[in-house]
């Protein structure tokens, strides 16, 4: 890197310390003690909005001081004591990345959420507007997860733009990525030390927003460099930090370190400020509280930003549980269950408690959309459209749905299914239909729909019916035809010899265990939740882990022997929701065939890094031949879990310095159906290892055998 470009950076870092420093001096959020120095309150300094282009570097110090503000506690801050942009005009994108570099110095979720509550306001109070494409950056998303538009941007194409737009070589530009490890300080570090002849327009959140749109509209012929033309002309146009969060967002690595839920509570926050429309309903107490609560409650039923965006700035906070709903065509986050090592702990868990047993079937989780025109829509188990894939499961259910019903949402297991033999077949037979393009003719595989659960019907939301009535619609909406749509096998009992029996029927059946469910109290339909009132017990896991762990590769050993030319071991690593970050777990190098070690090795080859991401968390003992982007998901079988002084896993949750890892890990399958953040959990780790724990108190064991 050159020495000036080095600068540049030490001195923003030095920046960013002494804004810290300062910070302390005068934060705007100790009320008692008022800034020396506050802009004008009244009057909005709105000093730029006459220039179109970008800021010069002395004026942006003056808008990074003023940003400050938005550190306020919400109840004393007035959005026009920030904005300087004049009301009606577009959001620019600085204002954005200047409040990102606030959060960035921030650890406490409390200051988080206020500023970016306070940011959205200064949107909502001078250009709503812009609130949506405001609200999708800040959440690093272009469009909700069903409509499946990503970005799609290597970090490749944003290295070829930046070195033909900057005049580098990519050469030089992938040195300085070794230095620094992250592309955005590249950027930014680049676009510092380069001198412009012509200030460029300054860049506004519309501009980048449409922007990435046109880069995902861009297909066929050239559209790479079409892709990276539009890359470039941001980069261009991007001035101070902006570099560096435009590199970020483009990449999809965002991480501030706050997450979708912090975001939500702002915008509820921040509705309920600039709330003008509706009175507060008499039995609210605690106003900013429940608004938060308000809107995480209506995105976890409609994750959709365009239309509860929307509905808050026509309608308000308060009416949002009744202008956005549930609503067929938009799927839920599907419900989740708790792992069990034996029936009688779950019969323990639900003593007081009607419920019921399902089989467990091993195929792939679907929610299907049936439409009041008549169209279907299948969606997988993280909202990814699957229609195409399935076109006779399309057909199944508009064939087998009763005449007396017009919409609905049915939760269910699509299952590979020999339908000659009426026989189940595993998993493994279903991952060899073709995703994209299924002619019904050309059909190899069979499905059976094992439907368990209705969620919408003839236009009414069932997901606060207890499970019983929603079971009770769903066998009174469909007929049953074997092979093709079939109920999920249940069974009510209390007795655990009987139900010990229907476990076993269920693994003769080819099912991995069961499933059990609360029916009557506490069995409502929790989309997203790993709920208590599901409870999965695998027949191969009893009086043991209960579970598999889905884990993503983020870095490798290369192999030697009979493994030389691919890698021999891979590091694994789970994801702490908390902190956002991966945590290493264990190295595996077994369960795969030399195809799928080959496949698996040139697959993960592409996504190479020269260091690790600043959050990954591993010790230094363990150093990998090579680190991978955090981008693909595998299912890990383990003979138990262990204290480990070298693997991070749960670090600080069962204990305060050390981790957790497996012994024995295995590969099981890769699991295209799970993004590397639905990754198991810290917390599940940790549950996981306390539960086994409970198991066999005495045969604690303390090692790292696996190393
Ligand atoms: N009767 C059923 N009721 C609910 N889910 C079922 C049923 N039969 C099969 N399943 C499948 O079981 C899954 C839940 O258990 P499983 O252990 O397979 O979860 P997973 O997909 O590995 O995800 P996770 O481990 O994150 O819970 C559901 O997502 C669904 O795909
Ligand atoms: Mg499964
Ligand atoms: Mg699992």
């Amino acid at each position: 890197m050159s020495s000036s470009a080095f600068d540049v950076l030490m001195s923003g870092a030095r920046d960013v310390a002494k804004k810290k420093s300062d910070l302390k001096r005068k934060t705007p959020h100790s009320h008692s003690e008022p800034s020396p120095n506050p802009p004008n309150q009244t009057e909005p300094p709105n000093k730029f909005c006459s220039r179109p282009s970008a800021p010069s570097s002395s004026s942006i110090e003056e808008l990074r001081e003023q940003v400050l503000f938005l550190k306020k506690k919400p109840s004393e801050f007035d959005p026009t004591s920030v904005a300087w942009w004049k009301k009606g005009e577009p959001v620019p994108f600085l204002f954005l990345c200047l409040a990102f570099d606030l959060i960035q110095q921030e650890s406490g979720r409390i200051v988080m959420t206020d500023i970016v509550c306070n940011l959205l306001r200064c949107v909502i109070h001078t250009s709503p507007q812009d609130l949506l494409p405001v609200v999708n950056l800040a959440a690093n998303r272009i469009a909700p997860p069903h409509e499946g538009l990503e970005l799609g941007i290597g970090d490749a194409a944003i290295i070829k733009a930046l070195a033909e737009g900057c005049g580098r070589t990519e050469k030089h530009i992938n040195q300085q990525y070794t230095v620094l490890g992250d592309l955005g300080s590249v950027a930014k570090a680049i676009r510092l030390s380069q001198s412009m002849l012509r200030k460029p327009d300054a860049l506004t959140i519309t501009k980048v927003f449409n922007t990435f749109h046109s880069i995902v509209k861009e297909s066929g012929k050239d559209s790479r460099e079409k892709k990276k033309n539009h890359i470039k002309s941001l980069l261009l146009a991007a001035t101070d930090c902006e570099p560096l969060y435009l590199t970020r967002l483009l990449q999809k690595e965002l991480r501030l370190g706050y997450g979708e839920q912090t975001l939500l509570s702002a915008l509820g926050q921040a509705a309920l400020y600039s709330e003008e429309r509706s009175e507060l309903p008499p039995e609210i107490h605690s106003p900013s509280e429940e608004a938060a609560k308000i809107v995480k409650q209506v995105y976890s039923v409609l994750p959709d930003y365009g239309k509860i965006v929307q509905s808050l700035l026509t309608d308000g906070i308060w009416r949002l549980p009744t202008t956005c709903v549930f609503t067929v065509g938009v799927p839920v986050e599907p419900m989740l269950s708790k792992p069990m090592t034996s029936v009688s702990e779950a019969l323990n868990k639900f003593q007081d408690a009607g419920f019921t047993c399902e089989y467990k079937y091993d195929g792939e989780r679907a929610q299907i959309h049936y439409m009041d025109n008549g169209s279907v829509e299948i969606y997988s188990r993280n909202a990814q459209r699957n229609t195409e894939k399935f076109p006779d499961v399309v057909a199944a259910v508009s064939r087998l749905k009763k005449g007396t019903v017009s919409s609905f949402v049915i939760d269910c297991e699509l299952v590979a299914y020999d339908r000659a033999k009426q026989k189940l077949l595993p998993f493994q037979v279903l991952s060899t239909r073709s995703r994209k393009n299924v002619a019904a003719s050309g059909i190899k595989v069979d499905v059976c729909i094992f439907a368990f659960d209705l969620l919408f019907l003839n236009g009414q939301a069932l997901l606060q019916e207890n499970l019983k009535i929603r079971r009770e619609h769903l066998y009174a909406s469909f007929e049953e035809d074997s092979g093709f749509l079939q109920f999920a096998t249940s069974l009510t009992s209390n007795d655990a010899e009987e139900i010990q029996k229907f476990l076993d029927e269920a693994v003769d059946a080819s099912c991995e265990g069961l499933i059990f469910k609360t029916l009557n109290k506490h069995a409502t339909y929790q989309p997203s939740h790993r709920s208590r009132n599901w409870l999965k017990l695998k027949k191969d896991y009893l009086k043991n882990l209960g579970d598999t762990l889905d884990l993503v590769p983020i870095g490798a050993f290369h192999g030697r022997g009979q493994r030389a030319g691919v890698y021999g071991a891979f590091l694994l690593a789970c994801y702490d929701i908390d902190n956002e970050e991966f945590q290493t777990i264990c190295k595996t190098g077994t369960g795969f065939s030399r195809e799928l070690l080959e496949e698996s090795s040139t697959r993960l080859r592409s996504k190479i890094i020269p260091q690790p991401k600043t959050y990954y968390r591993h010790a230094e003992k363990i150093k990998p031949d090579v680190w991978f982007e955090a981008t693909e998901v595998w299912e890990v079988k383990a003979a138990d879990l262990t204290i480990s002084t070298v693997y991070q896993a749960a670090v600080g949750i069962v204990d305060s310095d050390k981790g957790i890892s497996l012994r024995f890990p295995r590969l099981i399958r890769f699991r295209a159906d799970k993004d590397p953040d639905k990754a198991s959990s810290s917390k599940q780790v940790a549950e996981m290892y306390n539960a086994q724990k409970n198991n066999h108190t005495n045969e604690s064991k303390s090692s790292d055998e696996n190393d």
